[in-house]
């Protein structure tokens, strides 16, 4: 891989683009996604953390985007990749037109425990969904209590697994030890301060691994090794850039026994790039190399002025956390140098 350093930030600045991409469906309560992305020797990075994370937590998503674009794709393992298609907290009577933009989907992950929804809601919803895919999945992003997941699992019936039904790795165990449904860790693992403790708790079956919000895909490479468990790669509602990456780590794993939550690019109208899209159930790894411009110009999906300089700013403020914990020695950035 060679000397591998952070690049400075005016170069990773004059080769930005800031886009905002329109959703299909809203989802995680946004009906657009804004990203920053930006080219490097090898290709290109995207820098996408949600608007609401502070600078710490968005530092891990730049050093995913800096990976990306200075060091490109580990080596891949295999040539497919297969993905869950994805239902938003939608009603149950739209759930057919969602399914029908992932053809050959044999896993389909349904988000539940919306707020301002009930336990029907989700019952119905999954119930739409197992009429036309046979094997699914619920994400309850931590928001059930104890009880509650207790109660909706039961309700719900049988599944492949409730993804976070809870907000803490000691609520997970307990539910984990309360029902037969095994349990993915996903927020406990993507959030925490040390993702080992799903272990130490005994508190899920499957880990949920992201690439932007843990670093990069050699960060969950390593991360996947270390933890033991199934791994289940899934993106942060990425654009084609970030998507890449996510299907390029999932290629890379010495072993993957379930879908990847990589289906996501089916939720936006348009894309930087030709997204992803599944065939037969599966994606094909593909890298957007430095010469794919991967924004048509004038395509209408540029952000305006203002929201350009606010994400031109945040990674500014975001590279130089990076800095200060390279300076400080900090284990996640060894063998990085500060050039
Ligand atoms: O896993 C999938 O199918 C899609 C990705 C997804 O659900 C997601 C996307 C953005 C932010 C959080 C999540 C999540 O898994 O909680
Ligand atoms: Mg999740």
């Amino acid at each position: 891989m060679g000397a591998v350093v952070l690049p400075p930030v005016q170069e990773l600045l004059e080769n930005a683009v800031v886009v905002r991409l329109p959703m299909r469906t809203r989802f995680r309560g946004i009906t657009a996604r804004e990203v920053l992305i930006f080219r490097g020797p090898a290709g290109w990075g995207e820098f996408g953390p949600f608007v609401e994370y502070d600078d710490e937590e968005s530092a891990a998503w730049l050093a995913a985007g800096i990976e990306a674009a200075w060091w490109g794709p580990p080596a891949a393992r295999r040539s497919r990749v297969p993905v869950n298609a994805t239902v938003p907290a939608v009603p149950a009577a739209e759930v057919a037109a969602i399914l029908a933009r992932n053809p050959g989907a044999t896993t389909a992950k349904v988000k539940v425990a919306e707020p301002g929804q009930t336990l029907d809601d989700d019952v119905a919803r999954v119930a739409a969904t197992r009429e036309l895919i046979p094997r699914v999945r619920v994400d309850a992003n931590g928001k059930w209590s104890v009880t509650q997941a207790i109660t909706a699992l039961k309700a719900i019936g049988e599944l492949e697994y409730a993804e976070q039904p809870c907000a803490t790795v000691e609520e997970l165990a307990q539910v984990r030890r309360a029902v037969s449904v095994p349990i993915a860790a996903d927020e406990s693992i993507r959030k925490a301060a040390d993702p080992m403790r799903v272990i130490a708790a005994d508190a899920a079956d499957v880990a949920v691994l992201k690439v932007a919000p843990l670093g990069g895909m050699r960060a969950v490479l390593a991360l996947a090794d270390e933890i033991g468990l199934p791994v289940v790669i899934s993106s942060a509602l990425d654009s084609m850039v970030g998507m890449a990456a996510g299907v390029a780590a999932a290629a890379a794993l010495p072993r993957l026994d379930l879908a990847c939550g990589l289906g996501t690019g089916s939720l936006f109208v348009a894309d930087v790039a030709p997204s992803f899209a599944p065939e037969g159930g599966a994606l094909v790894p593909r890298w957007p190399g430095p010469d794919a411009l991967p924004v048509p110009v004038g395509a209408g999906m540029l952000a305006d002025a203002g929201r350009t300089r606010w994400w031109r700013d945040r990674l500014t403020r975001c590279h130089q956390v990076l800095e200060r914990r390279m300076r400080h020695g900090d284990p996640r950035y060894d063998g990085v140098d500060l050039g």
